[in-house]
């Protein structure tokens, strides 16, 4: 049995409570590791090792020597590929083809980006005469926060806990990290990574642990730490706000969504059917850009419908290293009741199920974990419940709109402004359209079609800030201003 440890100052250690909770492998439901529940004494700890590494020499390195530890940071996790892999895959029951292709490689790369970002950037300077005629220059400076405590989820666990703690890293931050109690694995193999490449002790700490009365309320109200960047639901992050506004310290919160997609009767119909396929199924719907409202003008809307069914009824589920495999479980059974209400929720409200709605006949030992059908539900008013509420499952409801004015209202009712999806070939309604949409992403003829120096998060109740390129030094840099008379 795995037994998964804290990583604090450079060293795993367990805890003073003795309290450990299980790591459960969804596919299966069999126990995989051991998890030590970080208390305040170790959050203490870890943000105490923290502070201190900012004053120590990772707060004297230069810029391009913290960009050579992020850089052989990445090189050391590619060199260690498998093991990421399957920490990944045990932990989140993922098709293999997925994790190999989206989940390792991005959280190398992450280290990778913003080295050129941090190199490149530039701040501001003016030049201006003063009343006693002397010259007066301002310039601007970017320091690191501080200790930055990165609190993620489990959906793409490497992935999403990177995105954050490679620019954290890149700016001179220290970081302490709590991954999601479903997921702690890659974050702790990543102390590793740090100690092999020569990290100095304390820049990178993970805790584990829970939110309320746990790792996670422990870290994100303790008064030492200086900036919070979360990921998360909503109802989470309302939390963590809370917890900020105690000692004013800024967050950075990507939350829940409730994503649109609308295809116009002139779509390239292949493209649109396989991209939709991504959107709605890939992950077994737990990525927080996935499409769970489809709205379809009304002249194709029978045949997006029965092409979609079609592609659903093909995702097979199995197990992550079989190569037909095309869809996972659900994270966990807590999470497979959630969806499973929801699915209930839709019958129940009149739905006409096209196909899906409840859990799949599995072999073995795989009737244990927590799968899913994917699901397409069809004849539901805009106020059903899902039709409103984030599901964060492999399922959809697609509905047909007649003009561009309903479906822009339709899509704008709701609380969430993540992402929307376009598929038309007429760009200019098509950009028409992603200028009045309320999200923080859109695509046009695309999904998760990502240039990481370009802004993400959400609007509304999604999000609160943008990570990804300069924006990323927007939120884990102090940006102060020098003037210098002379
Ligand atoms: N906008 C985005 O970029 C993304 C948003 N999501 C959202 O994340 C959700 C799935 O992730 P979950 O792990 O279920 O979210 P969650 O909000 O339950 O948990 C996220 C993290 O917050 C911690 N946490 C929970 N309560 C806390 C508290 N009171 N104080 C401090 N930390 C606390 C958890 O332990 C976990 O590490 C989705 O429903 C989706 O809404 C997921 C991925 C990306
Ligand atoms: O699931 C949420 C999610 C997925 C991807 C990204 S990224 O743009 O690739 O960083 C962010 C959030």
């Amino acid at each position: 049995m795995k037994q998964i440890l804290n990583f604090i100052n450079g060293e795993y250690v367990r805890n003073t409570s003795g309290k450990t909770f299980q790591d459960i492998n969804p596919v299966n439901g069999s126990v995989i590791g051991n998890i030590y529940e970080a208390g305040q004494v170790e959050v203490n700890a870890a943000v105490a090792a923290a502070k201190a590494a900012l004053k120590g020499d990772w707060g004297r390195l230069s810029v391009a020597e913290r960009c050579k530890l992020l850089d052989a940071v990445a090189i050391e996790i590619n060199r260690r590929f498998d093991d990421f892999l399957q920490a990944e895959i045990a932990d989140t029951g993922k098709p293999h083809h997925l994790a190999s292709h989206v989940d390792i490689p991005r959280g190398a790369a992450n280290f990778q980006i913003f080295i050129d970002t941090i190199k490149s950037t530039a701040t501001e300077s003016f030049n201006m005469r003063t009343p006693d005629g002397k010259t007066a220059l301002s310039y601007g400076v970017r320091v690191p926060r501080g200790v930055i405590a990165v609190v993620c989820p489990w959906n793409l666990p490497l992935l999403l806990m990177t995105w954050k703690v490679g620019p954290a890293l890149a700016c001179g931050n220290t970081v302490v990290v709590k991954p999601s109690e479903e997921t702690p694995a890659t974050a702790t193999l990543l102390g590793e990574v740090m100690n092999a490449v020569g990290m100095p002790k304390g820049v990178y700490n993970v805790v584990h642990g829970f939110g309320a009365n746990s790792a996670g309320a422990f870290l994100t109200e303790h008064p030492d730490v200086n900036g919070i960047t979360f990921t998360g639901e909503t109802r989470t992050g309302s939390i963590i706000m809370k917890a900020a506004a105690n000692g004013v310290r800024p967050v950075s919160l990507e939350m829940g969504g409730k994503n649109a997609a609308v295809v116009f009767a002139d779509c390239d119909f292949q493209t649109t059917i396989d991209t939709l396929t991504r959107s709605c199924f890939e992950n077994a719907g737990q990525v927080c850009l996935g499409t769970e409202r489809v709205y379809v003008e009304r002249p194709i809307f029978e045949k997006v419908v029965a092409a979609l069914k079609e592609r659903a009824e093909s995702m097979k589920p199995g197990l992550p290293f079989d190569k037909d495999t095309k869809i996972g479980p659900l994270i966990s059974k807590k999470h497979q009741a959630k969806v499973l209400g929801l699915y209930k929720a839709a019958k129940d409200e009149g739905a006409t199920i096209v196909t899906g709605g409840g859990i799949p006949d599995m072999p073995g030992d795989l009737k244990n974990g927590s799968w899913i059908q994917p699901t397409i539900w069809t004849g539901l008013p805009e106020t059903a419940t899902v039709v409103t509420e984030e599901i964060f499952g492999p399922c959809c409801h697609i509905s047909p709109f007649d003009s561009e004015e309903e479906v822009l209202d339709k899509v704008n009712a709701n609380r969430y402004g993540l992402a929307t999806a376009v598929f038309t070939q007429d760009i200019a309604r098509a950009n028409r359209l992603a200028q009045q949409i309320e999200v923080g992403l859109c695509w046009i003829n695309a999904w998760f079609l990502r240039d990481l120096r370009t802004p993400f998060g959400g609007s509304k109740q999604s999000g609160i800030g943008r990570e990804g390129g300069v924006h990323s030094l927007e939120f884990y840099t102090d940006l102060r201003n020098v003037m210098v008379k002379f």
